[in-house]
């Protein structure tokens, strides 16, 4: 592998922007979608790029394609003969794809392909298949019919199709067929770069493992380098030399494949890599549950992206619970604050008032696990509402306790502004303060997480076990 990236991505931003209410009341969105994003693909590489529906993977593709506009950043693309180009006066590069002028990206596009979730989409149903492949080469100036055929014939077979289906029609293809089909097109014009966005997400399993053997095999014969797209980790470990993960528009960890797999730098990751089934039996087969839902990119928490979710979420100084018990409090508070949890909800989700001969309605076997004993009667309200929202019926930090139990009285009071402030103040977390930086971990692993800043309490260094 050469030391030049083929392409090199850096800070690439997309927002879009939408506008909803009426004529006279348009509110502005700005959807933060792709986020500051770099990376480098290097020639014969395949890059996965991984993390949960919505992060902005598709929008990364296509802002890399060009077939969306970016914001800002750079995409500087090396292939099509436009290797050992420096930068010109101003700063900027002639091999900018984001400044390409509309001749410069029509060979870009010769040289960079896509491939999709659904190729039967991109195949006209009136055209045979072998006409639709031949009519790249033929937009791009190859005029002689008989070469075309001969080349789209030659690829059918390379991508495990036989030449006599030049002639049929896509609908007697099925969906694993299609998409080689879609492969021997994006080849026909012998790309430098093949971007392939979910290429096996709606395929049966069954077909999924060939259909990923075959990129990589296609990989290898064209010398060519992916961008590899998947909301699936353990599909991008099948293909992929190096691995990003992406949370929320932002990359959050980058490296080696096997070290991203073997040593997760980021809690994400982790959560991402447990939920995929094992048959290792050295695993422990625990789950990491993520807790919350996936903020929208167009308002993303401040500090870490990932810390209304996060199981590592870092303890401030003077708080130092379990960990599990430390995520549930902030659930707590985070939904307090933001409305989810008010006095209507908490009277409707918890019988208030009424006497409770056993255990309160809904307690969860772990906040059973976590308490001690409820206290009589006069509790009974507030030991219902601990239970129901998974929080321990006392915290042996006194300071804690107390704070739990204001919020608590605040919301059966009906008060629910004092509630949140009463959690907002004394709950806080050093992760919604600071936008952590990449640490390097190994060659060319790097993960941007707090925990890996020592001079913060919780700081570490490294994750341990906990
Ligand atoms: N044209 C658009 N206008 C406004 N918002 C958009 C547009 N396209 C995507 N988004 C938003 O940008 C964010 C990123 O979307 P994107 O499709 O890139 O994510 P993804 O990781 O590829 O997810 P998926 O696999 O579900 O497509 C999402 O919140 C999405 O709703």
């Amino acid at each position: 592998m050469s030391d030049a990236p083929l392409l090199s991505v850096r800070d690439l931003t997309k927002h879009y922007t939408t506008t909803r209410g009426g004529l006279f009341s348009r509110e502005t969105n700005r959807i933060r979608a792709v986020d500051g994003v770099s990376f480098d693909i290097h020639p014969g590489e395949a890059l996965g790029l991984v993390g949960e529906s919505g992060c902005g993977k598709s929008t990364t593709a296509s802002s890399v394609l060009r077939l969306t506009e970016p914001t800002a950043g750079d995409v500087i693309f090396n292939g099509g003969g436009r290797g050992g180009a420096g930068r010109n006066d101003d700063g900027t590069h002639p091999n900018d794809v984001t400044r390409f002028d509309r001749n410069e990206l029509k060979a870009f596009r010769r040289d960079a392909q896509l491939i999709f979730q659904d190729p039967a989409s991109s195949f006209d149903p009136r055209l045979s298949v072998g006409a639709s492949i031949a009519e790249l080469p033929l937009v791009h100036g190859m005029t002689d019919a008989e070469r075309r055929r001969a080349i789209v014939e030659d690829l059918l077979e390379r991508v495990g199709l036989s030449a006599d289906e030049y002639d049929r029609y896509p609908h007697e293809f099925s969906g694993g067929e299609k998409q080689r089909l879609a492969l021997a097109r994006a080849l026909v014009l012998n790309p430098d770069l093949l971007v392939a966005d979910e290429p096996v997400s709606a395929l049966d399993v069954s077909v999924q493992a060939d259909i990923l053997r075959l990129i990589d095999d296609l990989r290898a014969e064209f010398g060519l380098s992916v961008l590899f797209i998947s909301h699936d980790i353990s599909v991008v470990r099948e293909v992929c030399d190096r691995t990003a993960v992406m949370y929320l528009g932002e990359i959050v960890e980058v490296g080696p494949t096997e070290a991203v797999f073997e040593t997760p730098q980021h809690p994400y990751t982790e959560a991402l890599l447990s939920a995929v089934p094992t048959l290792d039996p050295r695993s422990s087969g625990d789950h990491i549950r993520l807790t919350g839902s996936v903020p929208s990119p167009a308002d993303p928490p401040s500090g870490c992206r990932f810390h209304t979710r996060c199981h590592r979420v870092i303890q401030p100084d003077g708080i130092d619970l379990d960990q599990s018990v430390w995520r549930r409090v902030l659930d707590f508070r985070e939904r307090v604050v933001a409305g989810e949890i008010d006095s209507a909800s908490v009277r409707e989700r918890v019988r208030v008032g009424e006497a409770s001969p056993g255990p309160p309605a809904g307690r969860s076997e772990r906040a059973a696990a976590d308490d001690t004993e409820v206290g009589g009667p006069d509790t009974d309200d507030a030991a219902r509402v601990r239970a129901a929202y998974d929080l321990p019926a006392t915290f042996r930090d006194p300071d804690v306790d107390r704070a739990v139990a204001d919020a608590v009285a605040a919301l059966l009071s009906g008060d629910d502004a004092r509630a949140a402030e009463t959690l907002a103040e004394a709950f806080t977390t050093p992760c919604a303060d600071h936008a952590p930086e990449f640490t390097t971990h190994s060659d060319g692993h790097r993960a941007a997480c707090l925990r890996h800043r020592p001079d913060l309490p919780g700081g570490m260094g490294v994750f341990d076990a906990e």
